[in-house]
């Protein structure tokens, strides 16, 4: 409802001043540059947060966000952005340097883009003598009570405890100047948003797209210049480590019939079939999958994995019912086995103890010569299943020699081993180590699940598994001993060698054929 305001009252209100979109004879929606200000931004110390979190709300609020600097603490740097900014954007945010220390020189900066002077601003005098005692006046904290001439102050209410904020907003014509700690600007823009709150609100689609930009571009380019006048923006995000789609495509814009008819246009021009259906993908299935809808998910189409997820369930409640998390781990090395295991374990602990603390505990055994991608596909699992990972060196029975000296408490390893995998014809579902392995019990939940099954298992729940597989490679082992799968390989139409995924590997017998 918001995008078309044709009344003169509405477009009166923006700073007098209005713009139209080329073609469509609307305003444009109101633009902001951030101005970020620190020196410890610039060398690498500080990871500057505050631009993200100030474009984020922004955006929400409707506000077009078109440039982010960062600068120095300097004081003509501060001015000559500020003024350059000031001329261009409606609104202008600064974050950083006005605390009372020498290196903070922003409000200095400002009132030298505007040729004003730093003056005491009578209430932050009262304000600081409130909370710093009258002999702050000689002090560096006077710093925090001097603004430039013309400055407003803006005062916030804590939304939670209805209190006026301690602390206003100081803003100079339409430069809005917050502190650069964090958890201080949250707080001063949460609270005041409505200063730039707009009649606007951005229309946004995406499309999940499982083609190489490459292959789209031509389509992309085309439909960028069409919608171009009635002010669409298409963008192209390509994920790397998405195993099911390679590029996020995003129409947006505060027309909403102009991105629909863009996300039509796209929808009809891109490759057939190359379209990720968004009701059979899920962005967050950590959080959307519980323990019952496992069973629920499988049990039309594959009843033979149905029976055996909930078998491999049953088996973890009783591991559970044995061991005290504190007992237990879960071997982990991101592998695809163990990265359904770990997912089914985790459902059943949540389950299990809704209420918990604690970290899921998870052992890896590092290789010597891991695969980089491996690695990296183990620390987004680790955030996204909040694990404590027990990371070992070294061969795989010292390495459980050592853990059992350093971490005496744990009793058992639920692993992701198959029957079809070297030595474990034989396993039950709790197995003790071999007499001449360190004692552990090992828990296999999953033993009875084929190949196939895994890949039912986490293609079917969107789950992210590591993107070796996606490349060819069936089976991962040490990085000098693994090869790609060479049944996945094949030459495309224009001569070049490619393999396919894992999950496409017809004859499973054939999954450790890369394995040296
Ligand atoms: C805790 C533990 C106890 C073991 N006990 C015995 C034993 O008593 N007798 C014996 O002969 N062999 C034992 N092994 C070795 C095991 O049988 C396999 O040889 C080994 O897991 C590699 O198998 P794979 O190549 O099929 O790999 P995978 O298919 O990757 O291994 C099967 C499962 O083992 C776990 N695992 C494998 N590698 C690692 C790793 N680097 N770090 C953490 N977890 C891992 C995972 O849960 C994985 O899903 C043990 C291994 C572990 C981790
Ligand atoms: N109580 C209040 O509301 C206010 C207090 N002050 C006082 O001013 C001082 C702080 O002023 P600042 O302008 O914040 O000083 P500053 O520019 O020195 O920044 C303080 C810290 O914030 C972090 N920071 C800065 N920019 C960041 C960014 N872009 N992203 C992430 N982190 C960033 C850095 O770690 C930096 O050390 C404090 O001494 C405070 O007491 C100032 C204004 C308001
Ligand atoms: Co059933
Ligand atoms: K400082
Ligand atoms: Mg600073």
């Amino acid at each position: 409802m918001h995008a078309l305001r044709n009344n003169f009252h509405n477009l009166g209100r923006r700073f007098g001043r209005f713009r139209l979109y080329q073609s469509h004879n609307k305003e444009m929606p109101k633009t902001a540059g951030i101005i970020v200000v620190g020196d410890e931004i610039l060398k690498g110390q500080t990871k500057d947060i505050n631009s993200h979190h100030m474009c984020q709300s922004l955006h929400e609020l409707g506000v077009d966000v078109k440039q982010i600097s960062v600068i120095r603490d300097d004081v003509d740097v501060i001015a000559s952005e500020t003024k350059k900014f000031s001329a261009l954007y409606d609104i202008v945010l600064t974050s950083g340097g006005i605390g009372p220390t020498h290196d903070d020189v922003t409000i200095e900066g400002i009132a030298k883009a505007f040729e004003e002077r730093v003056v005491p601003n009578p209430t932050l005098v009262e304000l600081c003598k409130k909370y710093f005692g009258q002999g702050f006046k000689d002090t560096p904290k006077m710093k925090l009570a001097c603004t430039p001439q013309s400055a407003e102050l803006h005062f916030g209410v804590d939304k939670v405890k209805g209190e006026r904020l301690q602390f206003p907003l100081i803003s100079v014509k339409n430069v809005y100047i917050f502190p650069g700690i964090p958890v201080l600007l949250n707080r001063l823009f949460d609270n005041l948003k409505h200063l730039f709150t707009t009649d606007d609100h951005f229309f946004m689609e995406k499309l999940l797209v499982n083609a190489f930009e490459t292959d789209i571009a031509p389509v992309l380019t085309a439909c960028a210049k069409k919608f171009d006048g009635a002010g669409v923006q298409i963008g192209s995000y390509p994920d790397w480590f998405n195993n099911y789609y390679k590029v996020k495509v995003t129409v947006e814009s505060a027309n909403e019939d102009a991105t629909k008819a863009a996300l039509k246009e796209l929808k009809d021009k891109l490759p057939q079939g190359c379209l990720l259906d968004s009701h059979k993908y899920c962005s967050d299935p950590v959080a959307q999958n519980g323990v019952e809808a496992f069973a629920d998910i499988f049990e039309t189409e594959d009843p033979i994995l149905h029976h055996k997820i909930e078998n491999s369930i049953e088996i973890l409640n009783e591991a559970l019912t044995m061991y005290s998390l504190d007992e237990l781990c879960i071997g982990f090395n991101g592998g695809k086995d163990c990265t359904a295991l770990l997912h089914l374990l985790y459902a059943a602990i949540c389950r299990k103890y809704p209420q918990r603390n604690s970290k899921l505990q998870a052992l890896y055994i590092q290789d010597e010569h891991p695969f980089e991608e491996l690695e990296e596909f183990m620390k987004h699992s680790t955030n996204r299943y909040n694990l404590n990972v027990i990371t070992m060196k070294g061969a795989m029975k010292a390495a459980l020699d050592t853990l059992q000296s350093q971490q005496p408490y744990i009793k058992a390893v639920v692993m992701g081993t198959r029957c079809t995998d070297p030595y474990s014809k034989n396993l039950s579902a709790f197995t003790p180590t071999d007499g001449d392995w360190p004692y552990y019990m090992r828990i296999s939940p999953i033993l009875n699940w084929s190949y196939r099954d895994i890949w039912t298992f986490l293609r079917k729940l969107s789950l992210p598994y590591c993107v070796l597989y996606d490349r060819g490679y069936t089976s991962l082992g040490s990085r000098d001993k693994t090869q790609r799968n060479e049944k996945l390989r094949y030459t495309d139409n224009q001569n070049n060698v490619k393999y396919r995924p894992a999950h496409c590997l017809q004859n499973e017998d054939l999954e450790r054929n890369g394995r040296l």
